[in-house]
């Protein structure tokens, strides 16, 4: 089943982590529109604001490569419940994929919560806000 095997890349992603500091990895896996998996990691650094979180970076290797029609995430990481994206990587999700596409997020013990972007950041900004500035 598409989310079972989402979940499962997503907690093999951590494996490649970068997390000397926090030593807290983090997975995910985002499958796209035609059936391809971009899997991230988070990747930190020593200027600690520097950390890419692995949504982001599953994300950004995704669009980066040219695809960005994206149809489920899941995410991953040693948490007592459903790991919980934080709000940078909420906004990236926000401005890539549908409102009511299905994240997947989940722990090592195998708690699960089912949502959706648009539930991570209800009234997300966006670019309908920016066309609104740019009116005449
Ligand atoms: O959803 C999340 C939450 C945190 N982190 C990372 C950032 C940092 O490397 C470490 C601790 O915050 O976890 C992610 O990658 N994704």
């Amino acid at each position: 089943m598409e989310k079972e095997q989402l979940m499962k890349q997503s907690i093999e992603a951590r494996n490649n982590a970068y997390v000397p500091y926090s030593k807290f990895p983090v997975g995910a896996a985002l499958l796209t529109a035609d059936g391809k998996v971009y899997l991230g990691c988070n990747i930190e650094n020593a200027g600690y604001s520097l950390t890419n979180c692995a949504e982001r970076t599953a994300v950004f290797k995704a669009v980066s490569e040219g695809d960005n029609k994206f149809v489920a995430l899941a995410v991953s990481a040693d948490t007592a419940g459903p790991v919980s994206p934080c709000g940078a990587c909420r906004q990236v999700l926000a401005e890539f994929c549908p409102p009511n596409m299905p994240v997947y997020l989940t722990n090592l013990k195998g708690d699960v919560q089912e949502t959706t972007i648009s539930e991570l950041l209800p009234g997300a900004f966006s670019t309908e806000d920016l066309k609104y500035a740019a009116r005449e």
